[in-house]
């Protein structure tokens, strides 16, 4: 689906990513961790088309990727919702600016809103909501487009624990009944192994791959209760510092 192929990026004179080679299968759920600065939301930028590596080639489904993508959403824990609309206009607002037909923008927008568990709150306003609920609010305002790559952005790191695991959950069972191909940047080893099929490890900035490790616990139901869980996140932990290491 993307493949980046040795891209760097420079902000004025500085090295934010280098020589940054990687393939993110169709269908694939990969999380990205590594150490602050690294240069994680910038390539989840480049991977949005929303900025241009300095050098290199990335492709979507080999395509050159030059701009952004309507079918690439990226969520960040910044909700972004339009305070003066409802849940429901809020969510059904990219159909309406593609001009999608009302009758079948109406059907989509509250299929989705039924996905997501949030009809008993379709005629409130975000302020009226709680933190999850308007994050579920910008995960269904991007589903609603059905888009094929979906980017996330510390998305849940704002949220307390219980919204947390029940929104990882959620699209852990999306991810898997619709095969959206899925990028998660955390700071959280748990969430990275909760999340990922694969965990990619950045070095220090300038940022690259340091090691991509397979999550053999990923399809597991009782994932977080598994031993291979706890062996993988013994082992990330490890490699995180390993990178800190590196780096001095
Ligand atoms: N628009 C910009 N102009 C100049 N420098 C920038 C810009 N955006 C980011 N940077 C710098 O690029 C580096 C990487 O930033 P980025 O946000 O991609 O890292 P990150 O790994 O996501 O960080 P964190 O984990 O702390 O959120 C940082 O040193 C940051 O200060």
């Amino acid at each position: 689906m993307i493949t980046s192929e040795n891209i760097s990026l420079y902000y004025n004179n500085t090295e934010i990513l280098s020589d940054l080679s990687l393939h993110i299968n169709a269908h694939e759920s990969l999380a990205i961790i590594g150490p602050s600065g690294c240069g994680k939301t910038s390539l989840l930028h480049i991977f949005a088309g929303l900025i241009k590596p300095t050098s290199g080639s990335i492709f979507v489904n080999h395509t050159p990727l030059l701009k952004p993508r309507r079918t690439t959403a990226l969520i960040s824990q910044h909700y972004s919702l339009l305070p003066w609309k409802t849940v429901f206009e809020n969510i059904c607002l990219p159909l309406h600016i593609q001009k999608v037909k009302r009758s079948a923008f109406d059907a989509r927008t509250k299929a989705t809103l039924t996905m997501l568990g949030l009809n008993h709150v379709k005629s409130k306003y975000p302020t009226e909501l709680s933190g999850g609920e308007q994050q579920r609010v910008a995960i269904a305002r991007a589903l609603v487009q059905t888009p094929d790559l979906l980017l996330f952005d510390e998305a849940f790191s704002s949220l307390d624990a219980i919204t947390r695991d029940r929104l990882q959950s959620e699209l852990k069972h999306l991810h898997q009944s619709t095969k959206t191909t899925m990028i998660f940047v955390t700071h959280d080893i748990e969430e990275a192994l909760y999340l990922g099929e694969r965990i990619l490890v950045m070095s220090t900035q300038p940022g690259t791959v340091f090691k991509t490790f397979v999550n053999p616990s990923y399809h597991n139901p009782d994932a977080k209760m598994s031993q291979g869980f706890h062996q993988l996140s013994n082992q990330l932990r490890q490699t995180l510092n390993e990178v800190m290491h590196d780096a001095n």
